[in-house]
């Protein structure tokens, strides 16, 4: 498979090693101002900044190449990429997080919201840590946690202020080398439920997009890695 890589920073040059690896080849490594045809890529993976995550998405599209997009922090344009996705019959995955481990937590933290729902005694809190370099806070992998557990439960929204009642409130710590932490806690006054995602490096997040790009390909559609892992009967 001939890839594009859209954000050749930490993620790219992780996914490149990757996906030499798996015997495929890097066609394309841009970054800012680089100048290069889409159109040598069967697939395209794009891990960049969150101002160049909507057009580099829409190149491809535009363009008839798949395209697995990482980059955080674009989320205002997402119902505009899915559009243009669904008007040129091309294929698309957006995740937040795109590690087996974090897709697993996902699910765990709906389960665990769920159970949560009406035993009111217990307030819901979450922390994310990252790397000094991170551009966005919160972390998408934090927004798409407190998304799910809106789903579940009668919060309404998540704040990076102190939380009114009905609100999540997330603390975003930046601290040199961590690649991601996130932890949600539900407090009581008698004790404390933690549930902890930990990576230990980047690999998780590269390999889950490797396998996303092998997997897109020949289908059309906007797809999640909840697809790709086959995580839709839990
Ligand atoms: N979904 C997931 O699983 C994960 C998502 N991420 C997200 O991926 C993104 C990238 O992370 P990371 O690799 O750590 O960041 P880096 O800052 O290391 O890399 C970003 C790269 O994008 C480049 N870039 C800037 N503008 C453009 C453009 N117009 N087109 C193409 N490339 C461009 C930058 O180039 P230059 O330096 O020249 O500006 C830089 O090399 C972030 O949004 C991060 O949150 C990260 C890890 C996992
Ligand atoms: O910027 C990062 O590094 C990461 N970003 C993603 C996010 O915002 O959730 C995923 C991962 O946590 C690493």
């Amino acid at each position: 498979m001939k890839i594009a890589l859209l954000g050749y920073g930490k993620m790219g040059k992780t996914i490149e090693k990757l996906a030499i690896e798996r015997g495929h080849t890097i066609v394309i490594k841009a970054d800012v101002g680089t100048a290069y045809d889409i159109t040598e890529a069967d697939v395209a993976i794009d891990f960049s900044v969150p101002q160049a995550a909507f057009g580099n998405i829409s190149n491809c599209l535009n363009n008839g190449v798949p395209v697995i997009s990482g980059t955080t922090g674009w989320l205002e344009d997402y119902d505009s990429a899915v559009e243009l996705c669904h008007t040129k019959k091309g294929a698309f995955i957006y995740a937040s997080n795109y590690s087996l481990g974090v897709n697993i937590f996902f699910e765990l933290n709906k389960t665990l919201a769920r159970m949560m729902r009406t035993l009111t005694q217990y307030k819901v809190s979450m922390e994310e840590i990252h790397h000094t370099q991170k551009l966005d806070a919160p972390s998408g992998t934090a927004i798409t946690l407190a998304k799910g557990i809106i789903e579940e439960s009668n919060y309404k929204n998540w704040t990076l202020d102190t939380p009114k009642e009905d609100e999540i409130g997330i603390v975003a710590k930046r601290i040199e080398n961590v690649p991601g932490t996130h932890e949600i806690s539900y407090t009581s006054q008698v004790d404390t439920i933690d549930i902890k995602h930990t990576a230990h490096s980047r690999d998780g997040f590269a390999l889950g997009a490797v396998i996303a790009a092998e997997w897109i390909i020949g289908k059309k559609g906007v797809f999640s890695m909840k697809d790709v892992l086959n995580l839709n009967d839990y």
